[in-house]
C-alpha cells in the first residue's frame, strides 16, 4: 500500500508531498489542475513508464532537468522507501536504501493500476495492451514468470537480428533452443493465470456488462503445432519479412459477448465498463490467490459512463479490498465512494481538504 508520495518536476507538479489514506484518497481539481500527473507520477513509480507517454523525458516539467517521484510503501517486508528519478535520458531507481537491478524490484511491492477515460482502448486496440496487463497479473502471481518473459525476449531479439542479417537457416534454429524452452514456460504460466482469472472476470462481467461475457487466451501460434514447429512452419514468412512471426509475442486475449468479439458490439461506456471488469477481475483473483494487495487510481469515474453504470461500477470496486485513489473534478463526482481523505489542487498544488 502507498502511504504517501514525494513528487518534484512532474509534468505541471513543482513539488507535492501527500499521505494516503489507507482505505480511499480523493483529489479533486479542475481541468488541466494535475489530478492525472499526480496519479501518472504513482503509476510511474510501480511501472517505470507512463499510462500516456511512451517517453520519459516528456514528463519533466518543462525547463527543468529531471523529475523524481519517492513513494513511501507498507509492504509485508515492513514500511520501505521507493523512488525513481529520471534525468539525462535515464531512469534511476532505489528501494529501501538500495539501488534497483530494475523496475521489478519496486513493481514487486508496490502493485499498482489504473481505470482511466482511456482504458476502453483495452478492448478497442490491437494486442500489446492486453498482452501487457496479463503479464503485469502473471508475474504478481507467479514470480517466476519475469525470469523465463526476460529470457523468452532476450531469445526472440537474438533470432530477429539474426532474420535482419540473413543468417543461414541452420543458425537460425540453432538459436531457437532457448526461444522454445522459456516461451513454453511464459506460455504455461500465462494459460494457468487466465484460468484462475476467468470466473472472476465472468462474474464481475455479468453485473457490469450483461450475461455470456467472457475471456479466452490465444497463445500466439497455430493450436495443430508445438512452439518448435510452430517456428519451423513460420521460418520462409519470417527470413522474407525478416521477424519472428510466431511465440508467445503474439498472444492475446479475446473479450467475448455470446460468443463473438466484443469489439465489434458494445459502446465506448461498454468498453469502459468490460475494461473495469477486467482490471477488477485481476485484483479480486490476486487477493484471492494471496498476493498483496493492490492500490487502485480511479481518474475521473464518472467520464463516458452514466448514472446506473456509474453507480454499479463504484459499487463493484467497493466490494475489492484495494486502497483507492480516485480524482474528481467536482466534490460530487465522489458521491457513492467512502472517502477517508481528500485534495484539492489548483495549479499542481495539492493541499489537503478538512
Ligand atoms: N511536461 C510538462 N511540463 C509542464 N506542464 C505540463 C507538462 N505536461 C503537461 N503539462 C500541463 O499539466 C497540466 C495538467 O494536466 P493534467 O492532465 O494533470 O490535468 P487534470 O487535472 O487531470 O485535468 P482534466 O480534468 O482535464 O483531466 C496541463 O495544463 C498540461 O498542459
Amino acid at each position: 500500500m502507498l502511504t504517501a508520495i514525494t513528487v518534484d518536476n512532474f509534468r505541471c507538479i513543482e513539488h507535492a508531498s501527500l499521505d494516503f489514506d489507507s482505505r480511499s484518497t480523493g483529489i479533486i481539481g479542475d481541468n488541466a489542475s494535475g489530478k492525472t500527473s499526480l496519479l501518472e507520477a504513482i503509476y510511474f513509480l510501480g511501472h517505470g513508464r507512463s499510462f500516456r507517454s511512451a517517453q520519459a523525458d516528456k514528463l519533466k516539467r518543462t525547463g527543468t532537468t529531471f523529475f523524481r517521484v519517492v513513494g513511501r510503501l507498507a509492504t509485508p517486508r515492513g514500511i520501505l522507501t521507493a523512488g525513481l528519478e529520471h534525468t539525462q535520458g535515464r531512469t534511476q531507481g532505489h528501494l529501501a536504501g538500495q539501488g534497483i537491478s530494475g523496475i521489478a524490484d519496486i513493481a514487486e511491492v508496490l502493485p499498482l493500476q489504473i481505470i482511466d477515460p482511456g482504458v476502453h482502448r483495452l478492448v478497442e486496440e490491437g494486442s500489446a495492451r492486453r498482452r501487457r496487463l496479463m503479464d503485469w497479473g502473471v508475474f504478481h502471481v507467479k514470480r517466476e514468470f519475469l525470469g523465463y518473459w526476460r529470457r523468452y525476449q532476450r531469445a526472440l531479439s537474438q533470432r530477429n537480428a539474426a532474420l535482419r542479417t540473413s543468417h543461414p537457416e541452420e543458425l537460425i534454429h540453432a538459436w531457437e533452443q532457448d526461444l522454445v524452452a522459456a516461451g513454453i514456460e511464459v506460455d504455461r504460466l500465462r494459460s494457468f493465470y487466465v484460468e484462475q482469472l476467468r470466473p472472476h472476470f465472468e462474474a464481475l462481467a455479468a453485473r457490469l456488462v450483461g450475461p455470456q461475457t467472457t475471456i479466452t487466451y490465444r497463445r500466439g501460434w497455430p493450436a495443430e503445432f508445438d512452439l518448435r514447429e510452430a517456428l519451423h512452419d513460420s521460418i520462409s514468412r519470417d527470413l522474407r519479412l525478416k521477424t519472428t512471426h510466431v511465440g508467445p509475442h503474439r498472444a492475446d486475449l479475446n473479450f467475448l459477448i455470446d460468443g463473438t468479439p466484443a469489439r465489434d458490439r458494445v459502446s465506448r461506456g461498454q468498453q469502459k465498463m468490460l475494461a473495469a471488469a477486467f482490471i477488477l477481475s485481476q485484483l479480486q483473483c490476486h487477493t484471492a490467490l494471496g498476493a498483496t494487495p493492490t492500490t487502485l487510481m480511479l481518474d475521473d469515474p464518472a467520464a463516458e459512463l452514466d448514472v446506473d453504470n456509474l453507480g454499479k461500477l463504484l459499487l463493484a470496486i467497493a466490494e475489492i479490498p484495494s486502497q483507492l485513489i480516485v480524482t474528481s473534478v467536482h466534490e460530487r463526482g465522489l458521491r457513492g465512494i467512502d472517502i477517508g481523505r481528500r485534495f484539492h489542487v489548483k495549479q499542481g498544488q495539492f493541499e489537503p481538504m478538512v
